[in-house]
């Protein structure tokens, strides 16, 4: 089974094409590093196939099966596949009348787990990721590099199976860009797809280093090498 699979997808945007009828795949397990330029469509496609942006044309299947299209008929379906899902965005967005903690558990709250499980889990993930003194307080209350971090707890503490990561390292220094690729090749080898969509030449290198991690280009819509 396949965790993603899009078979000539399109995305227009703004009148052009975003991406222009790509093939991929990513299997549980897997770990995918899309690198290319800026305007590339890399954050394009993990929206695509994190079912937060409609595609324009192609096949895409998520988790063996075709993802139905937007309609009020098919929204549970895809708010369903939508929990397989963690996606960390590259402007993670927060609920400020909300602590750290509890916006990191959110996943959590909407999988019904109660609440003394749910401060427990985003305790332990937040001091794992150094934000375990940050955990009382409000989302605004934090710099950017720490946002990051928060968004990339938040989209994976609930165990997806399909990890889409968007820009995991921009704002971190070298040490946070090498913990939140730890933390997501470790995922991979717990079973979970993961996809990382980067710039970042630094983060490329690291990657490199993962003898699991699989590394492609995207240009200009579409994947320089065969991706699948
Ligand atoms: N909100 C938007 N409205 C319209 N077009 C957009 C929007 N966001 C991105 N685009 C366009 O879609 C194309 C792909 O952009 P995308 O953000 O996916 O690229 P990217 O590879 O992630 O780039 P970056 O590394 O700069 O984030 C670009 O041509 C971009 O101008």
């Amino acid at each position: 089974m396949t965790a993603v699979e899009c078979i000539g997808l399109a995305l227009t945007r703004a009148g052009r094409p975003a991406l222009a009828g790509l093939d991929w795949r990513i299997a549980p397990g897997e770990l995918q590093v899309i690198a290319g330029p800026t305007g590339a469509g890399k954050s394009a496609l993990l929206a695509v196939a994190g079912l937060a942006l409609p595609l324009s044309g192609g096949q895409l299947r998520l988790f063996g099966a075709p993802v139905p299209p937007p309609s009020r008929a098919a929204e549970p379906a895809r708010a369903a596949l939508r929990r397989r899902i963690g996606r960390a965005e590259a402007r993670p967005a927060f609920l400020d009348h909300l602590s750290l903690a509890e916006n990191v558990a959110l996943p959590l709250r909407l999988a019904g787990r109660g609440p003394a499980d749910r401060a427990a889990q985003a305790g332990e993930l937040l001091d794992w990721l150094g934000l375990g003194p940050r955990a009382d307080d409000p989302p605004s209350a934090l710099s950017d590099g720490e946002r990051r971090r928060a968004g990339l707890a938040r989209a994976v503490i609930a165990g997806p199976e399909l990890i889409l990561a968007d820009e995991p390292s921009s704002d971190l220094d070298r040490e946070g860009a090498a913990q939140a690729l730890e933390m997501l090749a470790a995922l991979a080898a717990h079973g979970a797809a993961v996809a990382i969509a980067t710039g970042d030449a630094d983060l490329v290198r690291l990657a490199r280093h993962h003898s699991e991690a699989r590394i492609l280009t995207l240009t200009a819509g579409r994947f320089e090498s065969p991706a699948a």
